[in-house]
């Protein structure tokens, strides 16, 4: 699903954080807001996710204005299409680690055969099989960003909004994080990321370091070959 953003304006206590921005997430690929703190990348980043309304500019989802859609209809894009990895996890902590995958999924009595096989197969491709039962308070940092990832990959969504999804992890979280974004565009999701992390942004097809230019990655048959921005 494509998200468009168009000569987008906000306006946050009377200082333009963004001031005719544009942009276009495509399906298949993932896309890095960069730029030093401050710059504007979770709030661009929320504009697309709709989480935030603009004080000027368009955005469209999947061909549609969506600019001005009610919280109805943009609860149904998040609820069908969406899926987000923020850095504090976006987790309840007093649920655990299966509820937290099939939040927003969960059938009204509760999960069936079908949802706990997907959950095993999600928590498993972020190192935590056999964890589902467990409190989410109990988890380490690093373990509730992979039940965040584990709870997008089970949604299978069309785009993936990450904002600092490598904040604060060690290396090896780092790189789970950094592979499932991309597994996720090659699987068709578009995938959008606000980031510091340099080597999350050579992993990613097209960056956008927030006003300047896209830099899109030429694809290389060997990936060693090298890309700065
Ligand atoms: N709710 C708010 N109230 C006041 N100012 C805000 C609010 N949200 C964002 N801002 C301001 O808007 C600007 C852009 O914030 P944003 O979080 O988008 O930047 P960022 O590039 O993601 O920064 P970082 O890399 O530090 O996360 C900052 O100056 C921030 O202080």
């Amino acid at each position: 699903m494509d998200i468009k953003a168009e000569n987008i304006t906000v306006t946050i206590e009377g200082k333009d954080v963004l001031k005719g921005q544009s942009v276009h997430a495509t399906p298949g690929e993932t896309l890095a807001f960069v730029g030093p703190s401050g710059c504007g990348k979770t709030t661009l980043l929320n504009v697309l996710g709709l989480l935030r309304r603009v004080d000027g500019g368009q955005v469209h989802v999947g061909g549609r204005d969506a600019t001005r859609w009610d919280d109805r209809r943009r609860r149904r894009f998040w609820q069908q299409h969406a899926a987000f990895v923020f850095q504090d996890y976006g987790l309840i902590d007093e649920e655990s680690v299966e509820y937290n995958v099939a939040l927003s999924q969960m059938p009204i009595f509760g999960l069936v055969k079908r949802h706990r096989a997907g959950i095993e197969s999600a928590l498993d491709r972020v190192g935590l099989v056999g964890r589902a039962g467990e409190k989410v308070s109990t988890l380490s940092g690093g373990e509730k960003q992979r039940v965040g990832l584990a709870r997008a990959m089970f949604r299978s969504a069309d785009v993936i909004f990450a904002d600092e999804p490598t904040a604060s992890l060690d290396l090896d979280n780092r790189n789970l994080v950094t592979l499932f974004l991309q597994e996720e565009a090659a699987r068709g999701a578009a995938v959008i990321i606000a980031t510091h992390d340099e080597a999350l942004i050579k992993a990613c097809d097209v960056s956008l370091r927030l006003g300047s230019a896209v830099v899109a990655k030429p694809r290389l048959a060997n990936p060693a070959e090298g890309y700065s921005d």
